[in-house]
């Protein structure tokens, strides 16, 4: 049966061929203007000539060469044990350090080496390799590598620290290496209000000196306090030394973007309002706070995730390609598109919600207000997304956990008198990550009726490759020196901006919702017409 085209057809198909034309010309940087100079777009050919000569340094990576002190500040803390020490692990299995390195732990606790290595192999069997004998294995390599000095102090004579890492110093260097050789990476998996001060103590007792500093996030918990920090940073290191790490941008899936998009025309040629109804960034999770009740009540889901993650993660999808896969030219195209984010509009487009029996958590303050669940409608004003929503969700205690970027495309609606279903390009972020394509098809059988398939690629079945966890990445890239995945401050300037309004005097009550959920319903009329792809 072949049909018959209407005139509403035809001109669909006339606007298509236009399209095709124009996200060219978009893919190709022609038409998207920038709203900062700092925009960076080339061609599709260029992109991947430069991301095969990244692929194939990859390929052929080994360990690198320069001895390494890993300073781990914040060492008994939750972020040390779950994601760095098993990163760090991952990495030395894999052969992905160098020969001569040294885990040193230090926080405000008097705990020993013996301590420390204690608190290593506990996160190694809780959060390290599944296979028992894996983890055990891994637990001997680190901890015959460890040792613990207590953190300096900002206006306090040279502390425990000072001395460890000299000696260490002396220790790693041996052959060609002298001391000063030695390459020292603080790595600071400590609460955001404690930057500023350990910031000026590194400072203070000559501990920046040949280092490398691994900001956590949020860096900054405000635009006024983003600007402190950053100010008390390039007072004490180059920015060639700074490493504000959001371990999202290193997820399989995230990187990912990259080359589905600019690699591959089938996805390039889309990408763009033409083609994309909405893109969703959903990040819900079914995670309780019980275990960092403190630091999460002076945080909070907005603080933590939107303008975090959510953030570099839509500016990943929504940036003009890069010139080159390094710092130099992938950062400025994130960053160009985070300085189109419009600052968030908090009468129509967000909505907050605490989940009900937070404030009976220990550790949670009465009449606490903070939101564990944000729901918010970003707009971003470039040619290539004018009129887009970005819808992006997070939120603790919901009904499931995942983490999917969709890009909703524009359909007919209608086909041969039937109603077209969904057309939808999605990545899982989460775990080794996946790309799924949803898409209308033709239902089996005898008639001409149409269905709705879904493909799915399950990012770790690329042979040959053994995806490396998002700490394990990110680390890798300090120790290389590779700043490309990580964030820059005039990103984050932009980011604070747009996210400013939530922190000022008209910022939304938290609605309640109940756990298990998918939030409070309020949420579900920024996702309309077609609401939220994960659920609810
Ligand atoms: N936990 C997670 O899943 C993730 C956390 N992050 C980020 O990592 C960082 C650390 O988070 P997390 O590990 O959860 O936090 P924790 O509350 O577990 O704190 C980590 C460590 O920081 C030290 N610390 C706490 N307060 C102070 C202080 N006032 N001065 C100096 N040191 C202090 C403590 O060590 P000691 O008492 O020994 O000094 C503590 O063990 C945060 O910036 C967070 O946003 C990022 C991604 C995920
Ligand atoms: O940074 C954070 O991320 C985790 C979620 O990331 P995952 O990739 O480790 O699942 C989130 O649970 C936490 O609240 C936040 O601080």
């Amino acid at each position: 049966m072949i049909p018959s085209l209407s005139a509403g057809d035809i001109g669909r198909g006339d606007r298509a061929l236009e399209d095709v034309d124009g996200a060219q010309r978009m893919n190709n940087g022609g038409s998207a203007p920038a709203c900062s100079s700092r925009d960076a777009p080339q061609t599709v050919v260029a992109w991947v000539t430069s991301h095969r000569r990244r692929q194939e340094a990859i390929v052929t990576t080994t360990a690198p060469e320069r001895p390494v002190i890993f300073v781990l500040h914040g060492a008994r803390g939750d972020l040390a044990k779950r994601m760095v020490i098993p990163g760090l692990a991952e990495l030395s299995a894999r052969g992905l350090l160098p020969e001569r390195w040294a885990l040193l732990g230090t926080g405000r606790a008097a705990i020993d080496s013996a301590d420390f290595a204690q608190i290593v192999r506990s996160s190694l069997e809780t959060f390290g390799p599944a296979d028992k004998a894996a983890a055990t294995q891994a637990a001997d390599a680190l901890t015959a590598r460890a040792s613990y000095a207590q953190e300096v102090v900002e206006g306090e004579p040279d502390g425990a620290l000072t001395g460890a890492v000299a000696a260490l110093r002396h220790t790693l260097a041996t052959g060609d290496n002298t001391p000063d050789d030695v390459l020292v990476i603080h790595y600071l998996a400590v609460p955001p209000t404690t930057f500023v001060s350990i910031t000026r103590a590194l400072g203070e007792h000559g501990l920046t000196k040949g280092s490398r500093v691994v900001y956590e996030k949020p860096y900054g918990t405000s635009p006024d306090s983003f600007r402190e920090l950053d100010d008390v940073v390039h007072g004490v290191l180059k920015e060639e030394q700074v490493f504000r790490i959001d371990h999202f941008l290193g997820k399989e899936a995230t990187q990912n973007l990259h080359v589905l998009r600019f690699a591959n025309e089938l996805f390039g040629g889309v990408w763009n309002r033409e083609h994309v109804e909405q893109v969703q960034i959903d990040v819900p999770e079914t995670l309780d706070i019980t275990d960092r009740a403190e630091f999460y009540d002076a945080t909070g889901a907005a603080l933590d995730m939107l303008v975090t993650h959510l953030f570099q993660v839509a500016a990943e999808v929504a940036m003009e390609p890069p010139h080159g896969l390094d710092a130099d030219h992938v950062s400025p195209a994130r960053e160009a598109a985070i300085s189109c984010f419009r600052p968030l509009d908090l009468a129509h487009d967000v909505v907050l919600g605490q989940f009900d029996g937070y404030q009976a958590v220990a550790g949670i303050a009465d009449g606490s207000t903070t939101d564990t669940f944000v729901a918010a409608r970003l707009w971003i004003d470039n040619d290539r997304w004018r009129g887009v929503p970005f819808l992006l969700r997070t939120g603790k205690r919901m009904a499931v956990s995942a983490q999917r970027v969709t890009l909703v495309l524009r359909t007919p609606k209608e086909l041969f008198g039937e109603e077209v279903g969904p057309d939808r390009i999605s990545l899982s972020l989460s775990g080794d990550g996946a790309i799924e394509i949803t898409t209308t098809v033709k239902r089996p059988g005898p008639d001409l009726t149409l269905g709705t398939g879904t493909a799915r690629l399950a990012l770790d079945d690329v042979a040959p490759g053994e995806p490396l966890s998002p700490y394990a990445s990110l680390v890798h890239d300090v120790i290389i020196g590779d700043r490309s995945l990580f964030t820059t401050p005039a990103g984050l300037r932009d980011a604070w901006r747009a996210f400013a309004p939530l922190l000022g005097p008209d910022r939304p009550q938290p609605l309640p919702y109940r756990p298990g959920s998918w939030g409070p319903a309020e949420a579900r009329a920024l996702a309309a017409p077609g609401g939220w792809v994960l659920g609810d």
